[in-house]
Order: C-alpha cells, then structure tokens, then sequence
C-alpha cells in the first residue's frame, strides 16, 4: 500500500522528481504519483487531498514550479505532513521556492532545496518521517548514514594520498 503521495503540478517536473522517487525506491517505500495543479486541476487537487489520509498515506511530497502553489494549497486541506520541492524555473527557482516556502503561520510546508538535489532530499525526509515509526525504515536509513560517511572517508583517503 502506498505510504507516499508524489505529485506535480506538471509532466516538465518529473525530470526533477524522479529524484524523489529513486530514494522512495532504495528505501523500499511505496508510493503513487500524480500530476496535479492547484491552478490548473482545482478540484482533482482537493480531492487528492481530503481523501490522502484514508487512502493510508503518511506524507505528501509536491513540486511545483514558477508561482509553485501546489504544496501549500494541499497543506491547506489535509493534516498530513506536506514536503515542498522547488522545480527550477525561468527564474532559477527562486520564485518556486519563495512561493512554497513563505506559508502563513498555521499551515507549514516542509521546504527542501530547488531541483533535483532538493527532490532527493525530499525523498529521504519523507523516509525520515515515516522511519520515526517504522523501525526497518530507520535500519535503511542508519545503513544510508553510514555509506554517507563511508564515501567521505574515501575522499578523504584520496585527498590526503594526492
Ligand atoms: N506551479 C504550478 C502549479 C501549481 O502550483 O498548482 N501547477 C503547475 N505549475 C507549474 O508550472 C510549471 C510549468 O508547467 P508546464 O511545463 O506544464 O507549462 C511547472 O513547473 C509546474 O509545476
């Protein structure tokens, strides 16, 4: 059963967040993913959201570019935690991720870094999450960790013998 919500205010995004959903599949997390507008699909967006939580997903990660709406419209209708993904745009993605990032108090949307880096991120964040309840989701994650750390002590080593 799909424990994330993926989704994008279009097609052009999925370049960006396929990143998000490669480290949803190294965790071995389930997810579905879908193209929603807050602008464009209104009333599918609502929909997706009022219903997120008794379909049994846990978290939402939405990118969107330009005037990115999409994760705080669907932070506004549902009580599960929503990430935001900034997709470049023609304005580097400054204008995405000020649109998601600058919510009014009440209605947070967990920000992460413009493009693909910050989709990546995404996808560990939402493991995160749910790994706070799920101990085989925090081992992955511990293991993840250590490969981090074991790819710095590799550059290390090669730094040092150069
Ligand atoms: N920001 C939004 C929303 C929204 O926030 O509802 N819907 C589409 N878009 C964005 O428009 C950009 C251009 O879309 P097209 O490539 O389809 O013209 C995309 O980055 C999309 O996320």
């Amino acid at each position: 059963m799909a424990m994330v919500g993926v989704v994008m205010g279009s097609l052009s995004d999925w370049e960006t967040m396929k990143s998000t959903c490669d480290m949803l599949d190294h965790f071995g997390i389930e997810y579905e993913k879908e193209i929603l507008s807050a602008h464009r699909t209104p009333d599918d967006m609502f929909q997706f959201a009022e219903s997120a939580r008794e379909k049994g997903l846990k978290v939402i990660i939405a990118g969107a570019g330009g005037a990115a709406h999409l994760p705080g419209m669907l932070a506004s209708k549902t009580t599960l935690p929503v990430i935001g993904v900034p997709v470049s745009s023609k304005l580097d993605g400054y204008d995405s991720l000020l649109s998601i990032v600058q919510m009014p108090g009440g209605v947070p949307v967990a920000t992460v870094a413009i493009g693909a880096s910050g989709a990546k991120n995404a996808g560990i964040l939402a493991a995160e999450m749910i790994g706070a309840f799920d101990n085989e989701i925090a081992e992955k994650l511990a293991v993840y960790k250590q490969e981090l750390k074991n790819h710095v002590e590799g550059m290390r080593g090669q730094l040092h013998e150069s």
